[in-house]
């Protein structure tokens, strides 16, 4: 086995970090033959919880796991990290927006950016989960200069996710055989669950599918609402599935894409497609050796130009929000 990776989970005592760190230390991010030193934090008053997680941890006997740090210092935490999972923010309630949690979480990000700035490795990895996650990471990469930008990236994954398991659900087909649906723009009611260019066991999902109305329509409502009405069920927000996806994330991130195939990360635009740049956008992307590369020339229709428009402008305006709550902050 080689030396193990240090990765390091935020808000670890919570609902995702209660599945999610399983998930990393049974092998399925980083391969099974990859040890791994848990780096786990939370903030003082959930030590207890989190040592009760960690004696979990040790109960499950993973043979990847060589070691764990449970800590409320993100000095400790983010010591020389090579992947950071970064989770611990507020959940938003029922009525709420994920946009609502910006004033409370984006202080995190920023405080956690400069943490990262000092102790993490510049070649770590990071993945903002926590809400509103495009705009946490984009505060958090402004926050941590000296790492590229190019290593800081959102959430949206849980959303492509979604879509495909709708579309599977539709044609009543397994999900593996779903590939290439495409999340644009914020993890939010704006978002754009694209399929145009999504393929079914190798044809179009567009004509498999075969009802533009509905593509058009209830899709995109159902993925962009997807997480309100899992509030609505569980009194408490998607935790399950979102460790899965943060999971799937990173794994893609780590491992790359296969070929022909391209997944959907909030990551710094450069203005691709005409989207708003200098914000966290989610784009297809495909991954080799461990970097990102926004896939191009995908055609783009009218209604798909005004959907990446709406979404856009709400980045840039949270962007606006959380700059000024971050500088009111100093
Ligand atoms: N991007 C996405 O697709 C998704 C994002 N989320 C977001 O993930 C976040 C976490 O959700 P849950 O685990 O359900 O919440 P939770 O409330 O169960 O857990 C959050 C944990 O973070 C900790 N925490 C708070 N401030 C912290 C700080 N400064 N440093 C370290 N830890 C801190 C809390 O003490 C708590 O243990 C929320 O913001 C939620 O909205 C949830 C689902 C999907
Ligand atoms: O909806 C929420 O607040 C949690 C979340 O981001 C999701 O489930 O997609």
């Amino acid at each position: 086995m080689a030396s193990p990776i240090k990765v390091c989970v935020t808000g670890a005592a919570g609902q995702i970090g209660y599945s999610l760190v399983y998930m990393i230390g049974s092998g399925a991010v980083f391969g099974a033959d990859t040890p791994v030193s848990l780096h786990l934090l939370d903030i003082p008053p959930m030590m207890p919880v989190l040592n009760g997680v960690c004696m979990e941890i040790a109960d499950c006997a993973l043979p990847c796991v060589r070691e764990v740090v449970a800590t409320d210092d993100p000095s400790v935490a983010f010591k020389d990290i090579d992947a950071a999972f970064l989770v611990g923010a507020m959940p938003r309630k029922e009525g709420m927006e994920r946009k609502d949690l910006l004033a409370a979480n984006v202080k995190i990000f920023k405080v956690q950016g400069q943490a990262l700035d000092q102790h993490a490795k510049k070649s770590v990895r990071v993945l903002v989960v926590g809400n509103p996650a495009n705009t946490n990471a984009l505060i958090c990469s402004q926050y941590a200069p000296s790492i590229p930008k190019e290593n800081f990236s959102a959430m949206t994954r849980l959303d492509q996710n979604r879509a495909q398991a709708q579309i599977a659900a539709r044609l009543s087909v397994p999900v593996s055989d779903v590939k290439n649906c495409i999340i644009w723009g914020n993890h939010s009611g704006t978002q754009f669950p694209d399929v145009r260019h999504a393929t079914v066991a190798g044809k179009s999902v567009y004509d498999a599918v075969n009802d533009e109305a509905w593509i058009r329509g209830d899709f995109i409502t159902l993925v962009q609402k997807r997480g309100g009405a899992v509030i609505a069920a569980r009194k408490l927000s998607s935790a399950m599935s979102a460790a899965k996806a943060a999971c799937d994330h990173m794994a893609s991130w780590w491992q790359g894409t296969p070929e022909g195939s391209y997944v959907s990360m909030g990551v710094f635009s450069d203005g691709s497609y005409g989207t708003a740049s200098g914000v966290m956008f989610s784009f297809p992307v495909t991954i080799k050796d461990g970097k990102w590369s926004i896939v191009q020339g995908l055609p783009i229709d009218d209604f798909s130009k005004g959907k990446l428009e709406v979404t856009g402008k709400e980045l840039c305006e949270e962007r606006d929000d959380a700059l000024a709550v971050c500088s009111a902050a100093q």
